[in-house]
């Protein structure tokens, strides 16, 4: 008994967490994701995403979902994250139900575990127990957000380090990649890649230069799918795609270049059950980056703003 009390850190998060505290909690956030993608397939996309660009800045507390004002600055004006990072409305939507259900329980960060795990399910690929118990923060880090998401334009020894940081292995960081399965990107994160590497099928990067010019400044925000096979689908496709040089960034390409990770990309491509396995292993893994629990924290009433 005194063991589990003492708990360290992703010890104390536990699958029931809410089950006597607000026993309709997981069904309401369900039914709001399955609401959401229903309208717009990508929004599962942005969704799983939220949840990585918060579990990787000060852990999975929030942070990225407080708005900046006059007196405080938060993270959605971060390189990786402005002009890219989406979702907030639906995790409003959310909130407020949850809030109206058992006002002042479910956590915010809660929520973006679970919201991230029902649009893998949503768009087809494995479910996983989410470990639940995580509290809001009342600080963000708009330089941590800069300095720790990873970027496009990293080799495999930057994504290595990258996730190493947040103790994440290698093997985690190539089965976490796999979340470029579904979601959609704009020509500024990739096109260096497309007109100016050689590891990219040339009919490949000819397609994606027609809606993503040259110039820098021209066509920044247009869209293109991260995995040109099936982008609404959560499949092992953006294996198989690496495997005919079809990988959209920089860093995915990384993951199958003649280097160490090959052979897990040729696994997950010939086998999509040991991908499913490992992505669902490794999403848990995520959510349980450095956590506040307890009495740290709070329970935000608003995800935008701290109480
Ligand atoms: C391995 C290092 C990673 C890098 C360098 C990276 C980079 C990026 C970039 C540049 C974009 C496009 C942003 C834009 O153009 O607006 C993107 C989108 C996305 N990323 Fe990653 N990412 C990584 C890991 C992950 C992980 C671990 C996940 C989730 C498990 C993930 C899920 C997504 C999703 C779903 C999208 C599409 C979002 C949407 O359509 O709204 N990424 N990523
Ligand atoms: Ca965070």
């Amino acid at each position: 008994m005194m063991m589990s009390l003492i708990g360290l850190g992703s010890s104390q998060l536990s699958s029931n967490f809410y089950a006597t505290k607000c026993p309709n909690a997981l069904s309401t956030i369900k039914s709001g994701v399955n609401s959401a993608v229903s309208k717009e397939a990508r929004m599962g996309a942005s969704l799983l995403r939220l949840h990585f660009h918060d579990c990787f800045v000060q852990g999975c507390d929030a942070s990225v979902l407080l708005d900046d004002t006059a007196n405080f600055t938060g993270e959605k004006t971060a390189r990786p994250n402005a002009n890219s990072i989406r979702g907030f409305e639906v995790i409003d939507t959310i909130k407020s139900q949850v809030e109206s259900l058992c006002p002042g329980v479910v956590s915010c960060a809660d929520i973006l575990a679970v919201a991230a795990r029902d649009s893998v399910v949503a768009l087809g690929g494995p479910s996983w127990a989410v470990q639940l118990g995580r509290r809001d923060s009342t600080t963000a880090s708009l330089s941590l957000a800069n300095s720790d998401l990873p970027a496009p334009t990293l080799d495999l020894s930057g994504l290595i380090s990258a996730f190493s940081k947040k103790g994440l292995s290698t093997t985690e960081m190539v089965a976490l990649s796999g979340g470029h399965t579904i979601g959609q990107a704009r020509c500024t994160s990739f096109r260096t890649r497309i007109y100016s590497e050689t590891n990219i099928d040339p009919n490949f990067a000819k397609s994606l230069q027609g809606n993503c010019p040259n110039t820098t400044g021209n066509g920044d925000n247009n869209l293109a799918p991260i995995d040109t096979t099936s982008p609404t689908r959560f499949d092992n496709a953006y294996y198989k795609n690496l495997q005919v040089k079809k990988g959209l960034f920089h860093s995915d390409q990384q993951l199958f270049n003649g280097g160490s990770t090959d052979s897990q990309v040729n696994g997950y491509a010939s086998n999509p059950s040991i991908f499913c396995t490992d992505f669902a292993n490794a999403m848990i893994k995520m959510g349980n980056i450095t956590p506040l629990t307890g009495t740290s924290g709070q329970i935000r009433t608003n995800c935008r703003k701290t109480n």
